[in-house]
């Protein structure tokens, strides 16, 4: 199809059709090539998001470098306890028995849990790394698998 604001008419004069950009009132004989697609950006990755907005279920353990939350004062229950726990909380959520924001409220050892998990927006280098490749290489509305950190256990979800 013609780019944006042009249109194909019929020259009475000539009999022959021209192309009119109604935005711009210019007319020419050749038909409009639609632009080039826009250039991946330079890192010739696929286009990267500037930022992203995610919510989470953070569940620590004994080896989280803070082991207390608003949950629980001290923190004993083993990785693999977590990584159960944070399982059985992706099983809910997928089988949609329970909502991502409902089991983030009861359960995610963070300070988001007040906000259902919601940790807003936020560009590359604010979270820990690897929270940040997981979270940078979901598609809006993913769910994460369970991604390790330093804070502990957590599955991700990106909203926007
Ligand atoms: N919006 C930001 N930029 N806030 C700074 C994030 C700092 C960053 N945090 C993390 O990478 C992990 C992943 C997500 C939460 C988190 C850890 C901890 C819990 O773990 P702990 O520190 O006890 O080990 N929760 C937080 O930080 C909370 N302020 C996140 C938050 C809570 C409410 C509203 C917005 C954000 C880091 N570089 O440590």
């Amino acid at each position: 199809e013609l780019p944006a604001g042009w249109e194909k008419r019929l020259s009475r004069s000539t009999g022959q059709h021209y192309y009119l950009n109604v935005y711009t009132k210019e007319s020419q004989w050749d038909r409009p090539e639609k632009p080039a697609n826009p250039p991946a950006t330079g890192n010739g990755k696929t286009d990267d998001p500037e930022e992203v907005h995610c919510s989470h279920i953070l569940v620590k353990h004994s080896g989280s470098r803070r082991p207390s939350s608003w949950r629980e004062q001290t923190i004993t229950r083993s990785k693999e306890e977590a990584l159960e726990l944070l399982k059985s909380y992706r099983e809910q959520i997928v089988s949609g028995e329970a909502t991502f924001g409902s089991l983030a409220a009861k359960y995610s050892d963070c300070s988001s849990a007040k906000r259902n998990g919601d940790l807003g927006p936020f560009k590359r280098g604010s979270m820990q790394k690897p929270f940040e490749e997981a979270a940078f290489a979901l598609k809006v509305g993913e769910l994460s698998q369970t991604v390790d950190t330093d804070s502990g256990v957590h599955i991700i979800y990106r909203a926007a």
